[in-house]
């Protein structure tokens, strides 16, 4: 199950696209670049960027399946590895309640809302540096030969990777690295935003040029999901205090994919 069929995804995906795609491309002939009523999504962003060549159908569906591939599990993973540690941790959830409800109280449900949220932020970045889903989330293939400031040389063609483990359980970069302190992203949203985005130590999106283009939106999404769960549930895990182990997949770090987590509506606020 874990290996899909990709000639047959690609075929599924088409024939999903396909009369998306089509129209698109039809109105753009008949009404030029900019039509009325263009919708504002990855799809119509992928046709502007196209070439000539590749304005059909075939193309895009390969570029949206490498967007599935790099978005769906690594959100779906990091989500559920922060549901887990929030069970774990059953005591953080009613300061991130009251966050959530004196936000949402005065702005409502909206991704506004969802920036305004610095211990959940602070939680989720807590949750990704202690359960990284990839323990090498930087890889690399030298092109030509590299020599650092300390002679250190890498060949060309030599594949070099940064491992996220040491740097996230490093005292020197996370005080008491091996604590789960859910707020230490966030004394001020200003100074937990610079932490975060400057502190190169933590890598779970990567970093530099070709860091994640997605974490904004990955953020946006697991916290308006959790914002919604701590408002709604109280939860724990089956057995108190003992985290159900993760499951390893080459360098990835899977979260427990039997385990139950227990949950309890919360009356209405
Ligand atoms: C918690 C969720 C996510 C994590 C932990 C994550 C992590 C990463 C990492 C580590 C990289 C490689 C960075 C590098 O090589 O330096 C990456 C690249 C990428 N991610 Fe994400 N990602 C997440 C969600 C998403 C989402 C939601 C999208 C799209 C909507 C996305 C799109 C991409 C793309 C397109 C790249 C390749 C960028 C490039 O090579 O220039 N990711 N991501």
């Amino acid at each position: 199950r874990l290996l899909t069929n990709t000639p047959s995804s690609l075929r599924r995906c088409m024939e999903l696209l396909n009369p998306v795609v089509d129209e698109r491309l039809r109105k753009e002939e008949l009404m030029g670049k900019n039509w009325p009523g263009k919708p504002c999504d990855m799809i119509s962003w992928l046709i502007d960027v196209s070439s000539p060549e590749d304005r059909n159908v075939r193309s895009i569906a390969l570029r949206i399946l490498v967007l599935n591939f790099a978005s769906l599990h690594t959100s779906a993973q990091g989500f559920a590895h922060a549901l887990f540690n929030l069970a774990l941790y059953p005591q953080f959830q009613e300061p991130l309640r009251e966050e959530v409800k004196a936000v949402i109280g005065q702005h409502g449900w909206t991704r506004e809302s969802m920036s305004l949220l610095p211990k959940m932020d602070s939680f989720l970045k807590e949750s990704q540096r202690v359960s990284s889903t990839s323990l090498l989330p930087v890889v690399r293939k030298a092109m030509e030969e590299i020599i650092f400031s300390d002679g250190t040389k890498i060949p060309s063609g030599t594949h070099i990777a940064v491992a996220s483990g040491p740097m996230h359980f490093d005292s020197r970069y996370f005080p008491n690295a091996y604590e789960f302190d859910p707020f230490r992203f966030c004394s001020t949203r200003k100074e937990a935003l610079t932490k975060y985005s400057m502190n190169l130590s933590h890598i779970s999106f990567g970093q530099g040029k070709r860091k994640c283009p997605g974490q904004f939106f990955a953020s946006t999404m697991m916290t308006t999901m959790m914002a919604y769960l701590v408002l709604n549930y109280d939860m724990k895990l089956e057995n108190d205090g003992v985290r159900p182990p993760d499951e390893w997949f080459l360098m990835n770090c899977v979260p427990n994919r039997t385990a139950e987590i227990l949950f309890r509506r919360r009356p209405t606020c």
